[in-house]
């Protein structure tokens, strides 16, 4: 049994993040039948046909993706949302909405959504596509107890599942988990350079950096240890760690860190003011 059962769920867009969710959903046992795609794109809609999901063109009959849906799930860029959600605002009728734009507030989403508030802002991000995802929600005043719970299975198909009180730490959120695995992957890219440039063939540099992100990530979860404290046994006195980490924080690479957050955050906020003009 789960809140999800013979729930019609509709998701706007169907590109990277509408693909993600999708994915853990159909892993999780939702039927692909009752999972709407609606898309510009034939070859979009071809993919999720091949599927056994329901498709409509975004472009012909908008509405289509939201009468009779339970869940409609927004995945279209922040960009185009005012001009996407005009064309079927007017057939919405008690579903939950859930937006995982970057940025928009829930009260720009009503405004675009005609005064509509059953919203739950989400900010997934793309480990979701293997079901390794870390989402963060919230949601308005209007949203019932039995829709938090439905938004919560959605994507908690994908992964991990944090609420957040307090609107404003969505763009947190963003700088932690929803932007962030393009810092990894950026971490790993430069890990790899490195081992290069020190001699080593790229192919055995990527294995090595890349299961090595995934232990380290996997021993700080289940470790009673702080991170630091983790890090402080891997540091031998006058060792090798030792050497690197000092070049890290000669370099000042923790507090680079924060400032890239920090322009990730300002970015999500700009977002929302925006798209309000
Ligand atoms: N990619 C990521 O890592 C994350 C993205 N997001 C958010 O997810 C949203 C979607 O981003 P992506 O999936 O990465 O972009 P994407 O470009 O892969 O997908 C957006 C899709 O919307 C479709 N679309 C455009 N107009 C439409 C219409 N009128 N009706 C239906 N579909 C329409 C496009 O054809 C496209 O396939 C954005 O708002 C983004 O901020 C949130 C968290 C992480
Ligand atoms: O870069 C972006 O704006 C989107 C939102 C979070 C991840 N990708």
């Amino acid at each position: 049994m789960s809140v999800l059962d013979n729930k019609k769920i509709s998701f706007i867009g169907g590109g990277n993040m509408a693909q993600a969710l999708i994915s853990g959903l159909v892993s999780s046992g939702v039927n692909p039948e009752l999972i709407t795609v609606s898309a510009p794109s034939k070859e979009t809609r071809d993919q999720y046909d091949k599927q056994q999901m329901n498709t409509v063109d975004a472009s012909e009959n908008p509405k289509a993706a939201v009468i009779g849906a339970d869940i409609v799930v927004l995945a279209v860029k922040p960009q185009v949302m005012r001009q996407v959600v005009g064309e079927f605002a007017d057939a919405l009728d008690n579903q939950l909405v859930i937006s995982v734009a970057a940025g928009l507030s829930t009260d720009l989403l009503s405004d675009m959504l005609g005064g509509y508030s059953n919203i739950v802002r989400a900010m997934p991000n793309t480990p979701s596509m293997i079901q390794m995802g870390a989402t963060g929600l919230y949601g308005t005043d209007a949203i019932s107890a039995e829709q938090k719970q439905l938004a919560t299975a959605v994507v908690e198909a994908s992964g991990l599942v944090i609420w957040v009180d307090d609107e404003a730490h969505m763009h947190a959120v963003t700088a932690v988990s929803g932007s962030a695995p393009a810092y990894m992957f950026y971490f790993i890219e430069s890990m790899v350079d490195g081992a290069v440039a020190l001699g080593l063939d790229k192919e055995k540099a990527s294995a090595l950096a890349m299961q090595t992100m995934l232990g380290a990530a996997k021993m700080a979860m289940n470790s009673d240890d702080t991170p630091a404290e983790l890090r402080r046994k891997v540091t031998s006195p006058k060792g090798t760690t030792q050497a690197a980490v000092e070049s890290m924080q000669a370099n000042e690479i923790g507090r680079q860190i924060s400032e890239a957050m920090k322009a990730c955050s300002d970015r999500s906020q700009a977002l929302s003011e925006e798209m309000s003009k």
